[in-house]
């Protein structure tokens, strides 16, 4: 018998479901994310720590999960909100199927709840503080004191939590139908890449492009990061506000008076941005999803991109030397900056996809052009 499970919101709020999961309670921000595909990579996404992520999309699990497909090496979601486990997982790469895989991870998770009614709650309401427990006694009051316990996201820096505790090497390149992870590169360019949080295929797409990256943790100093003799720098996705990451705002504001070229992705995005000058604020319910068309407003090509984040870069707040490359075609928010002074830009949304279209990947691209 399938043990239940609750699923408490700020608003009182409550669904209630099967546990799919390990027995426990689990605190967080609760998101809607539209993918309709990857479930294994948005759970394993470091930018989903302190989240509780729903996923619309009503059958989830089909295809079970594989250890190559994650984003990182653990989940960071703080809980899973589903419609519907399918009774088999079928894929020739599947290794575990999705309920094996949350309990492996000690993931607390939820299936069997209304995820239409739960979107559209969200949706007018904007992103929730909540809770899911799951076992054989479920204590609602206990659920609301531990959202009661939890201020939610704004003014959190989750970069230094989930960032690596020591310098690597990344040199795996990316992988195919065909081949696997194809074989290494020619590697000739240097990039030093901050991790706030990072995705794996992020630094796959990098090495695919003739890069060698050295990966640094979020609280690495300028003049750590300029002794390894970088030919470009990276600043990665991430959890939580980007405002309260000082060190790196300030690590960034002097990198930027070197003329390397600088790509920021997703927190990237927003600490180029916060570092120049420009302001950020929290989204209502944010952007979560595979689906996202955004403009790119020099030659007015629509592409569709992943998208996953609560905060935005306000473009009324842009100063001069900055300038708006992309929109979001769902809200008209920011989606993409330009230095005009300096070799630097970034973008609001997910190029390397991980799940998601690969339309925006050219970005990458650009960035190596600028290092050559
Ligand atoms: N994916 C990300 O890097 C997310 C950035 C930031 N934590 C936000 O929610 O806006």
């Amino acid at each position: 018998m399938a043990k239940s499970a609750l699923l408490v919101l700020e608003d009182g709020s409550v669904f209630s479901g099967v546990s799919i999961g390990i027995d426990g309670l689990s605190v967080g921000e609760v998101v809607f994310n539209t993918a309709m595909t990857g479930y294994q990579e948005i759970l394993s996404d470091p930018s989903y720590a302190k989240q509780i992520v729903t996923l619309t999309y009503p059958h989830i699990g089909n295809v079970g999960t594989n250890s190559e497909d994650n984003e990182s090496s653990q989940v960071y979601a703080a809980g899973l909100v589903i419609r519907d486990l399918p009774l088999l997982a079928s894929n020739w790469r599947c290794q575990q199927s999705l309920s094996d895989y949350l309990s492996a991870n000690r993931v607390v998770a939820i299936a069997d709840i209304d995820t239409r009614r739960l979107t559209r709650l969200l949706r007018d309401k904007g992103a929730q503080r909540g809770c899911i427990i799951a076992g054989d006694t479920l204590d609602q009051g206990l659920a609301l004191q531990a959202i009661d316990g939890f201020a939610g996201l704004k003014g959190l820096d989750l970069a230094k939590e989930v960032t690596t505790h020591t310098r690597y090497e990344w040199r795996e390149n990316t992988w195919s139908l065909e081949q696997g992870h194809k074989p290494a590169e020619q590697l000739s360019k240097h990039v030093v890449a901050y991790d706030f949080g990072v995705k794996r295929n992020i630094l796959r797409l990098l090495v695919n492009r003739g890069c060698r990256v050295t990966v640094v943790p979020a609280t690495t100093s300028a003049d750590e990061v300029l002794a390894l003799k970088p030919d470009g720098i990276f600043l990665s996705n991430g959890p939580g506000d980007p405002e309260p990451c000082d060190y790196a705002i300030n690590a960034i504001k002097t990198l930027l008076t070197e003329q390397i070229p600088v790509f920021g992705i997703c927190l990237g995005h927003q600490l180029l941005a916060l570092a120049s000058g420009a302001q950020t604020e929290k989204m209502k319910f944010g952007h979560h999803g595979a689906n996202h068309p955004v403009i790119d407003i020099a030659t007015g090509r629509v592409m569709i991109s992943s998208q996953n984040h609560g905060f935005a870069v306000n473009e009324a707040s842009l100063p001069a030397n900055l300038i708006a490359t992309h929109r979001s075609l769902f809200d008209g928010s920011l989606q993409g900056i330009k230095r005009t002074d300096v070799p630097a830009f970034s973008f609001q949304g997910h190029p390397e996809a991980s799940p998601g279209p690969h339309d925006v990947e050219g970005l990458f691209d650009g960035f190596v052009a600028m290092m050559t």
